[in-house]
C-alpha cells in the first residue's frame, strides 16, 4: 500500500507539488496522469524517497522508507531508462542493483527471463533498444520482488509484443496482490488495463476515482481527462487569437 498524506514538494525554489493526498491500496493498479511538467515524476520520485516532501508524508505499506532497513525489497522502482549506466552490461547493472540493495543475486537471472531480457543480458546497455532498455528497467523493479511497484511511463518504446507483455505483467502483479502505480500518457493503455486514475494538474490533485466513474458520461478517457485539467491553448491556437499557417 502506498498512503501520500497532504504531501507539498518544492524544487528550486518553487511549490511544485501541493497538498496531495491519496492511497493506492494493494491489488490496485493506479495510472497517474496529467500534463507534461504536472507533477506526475516528482510525486513518484517522493514516494520512492528521491525527493524530501516540504510538507506531509508518504508511507509506503505503512512505512517511512527512510525507517526501512531494505527499501529495494519494499518497494521496486523505475523512474526512466536513462537511470543506468551505458558503459554496462544489462547483467551488470542488475548485479549491482542487487547488490546494493541487498537482494539475493539469483534474482537478477529470474528477472531477466521474466522481461525476455536472457539473450542480450551480456550486451552493454548503450548497445540496447529503447524498447529493450525499458524493459531492463523494468527488471530493475522487479528485483527486489516488493509488493509496491512504482513506474514511471513504461510503456515508452515498447513494440506491440512488449506493450501486450507489459499488459499481463501488470495485471499479474495486481492479481498477486501488489500495489502497482504507474504514470502514463496513454489513455487506451489506462483505459484498458487500469483501476483507478489520479489526475495531477500544476502541481494539485485533480481526480482521483476509478476509471469508469472517472469517464462518466464522457465518450472516453481522453475527453473525461480534458474536461477536468481543461483544454490547451496551444493546441487550440485559434481560440488564442493566432493561426496556424
Ligand atoms: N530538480 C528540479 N528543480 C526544479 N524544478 C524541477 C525539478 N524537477 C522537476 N522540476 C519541475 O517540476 C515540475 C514537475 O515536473 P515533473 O517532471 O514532475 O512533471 P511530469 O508530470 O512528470 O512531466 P512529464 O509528463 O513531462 O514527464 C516541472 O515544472 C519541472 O520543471
Amino acid at each position: 500500500m502506498i498512503e501520500i498524506e497532504n504531501v507539498s514538494v518544492r524544487l528550486g525554489g518553487r511549490v511544485v507539488l501541493s497538498d496531495i493526498t491519496a492511497t493506492i491500496a494493494a491489488g490496485e493498479l493506479v495510472y497517474l496522469l496529467g500534463r507534461n511538467g504536472a507533477g506526475k515524476t516528482t510525486l513518484l520520485r517522493a514516494i520512492c524517497g528521491i525527493v524530501r516532501p516540504a510538507a506531509g508524508r508518504l508511507l509506503v505499506n505503512g512505512r517511512l522508507l527512510s525507517a526501512v532497513n531494505r527499501p529495494a525489497v519494499e518497494i521496486g522502482v523505475h523512474l526512466g531508462v536513462d537511470a543506468a549506466h551505458p558503459g554496462h552490461t544489462a547483467r551488470r547493472h542488475l548485479r549491482w542493483l542487487a547488490h546494493a540493495g541487498g537482494i539475493e543475486p539469483t534474482r537478477v537471472n529470474a528477472v531477466l527471463d521474466a522481461v525476455g531480457l536472457a539473450d542480450v543480458a551480456g550486451r552493454r546497455i548503450v548497445d540496447l533498444s529503447l524498447g529493450m532498455r525499458q524493459r531492463l528497467g523494468i527488471a530493475a523493479a522487479l528485483l527486489g520482488d516488493a509488493d509496491v511497484i512504482v513506474l514511471d511511463e513504461p510503456v515508452n518504446g515498447l513494440d506491440i509484443d512488449g506493450i501486450r507483455w507489459l499488459r499481463g505483467l501488470l495485471r499479474r502483479l495486481v492479481a498477486d496482490g501488489r500495489t502497482v502505480l504507474v504514470a502514463s500518457h496513454l489513455f487506451d493503455e489506462v483505459a484498458r488495463t487500469g483501476d483507478r486514475v489520479i489526475v495531477i494538474g500544476d502541481g494539485r490533485m485533480l481526480a482521483d476515482a476509478p476509471v469508469g466513474e472517472f469517464v462518466g458520461a464522457h465518450a472516453d478517457l481522453e475527453r473525461a481527462f480534458l474536461a477536468v485539467v481543461g483544454r490547451s491553448s496551444a493546441e487550440y491556437p485559434d481560440a488564442a487569437g493566432s493561426r496556424v499557417r
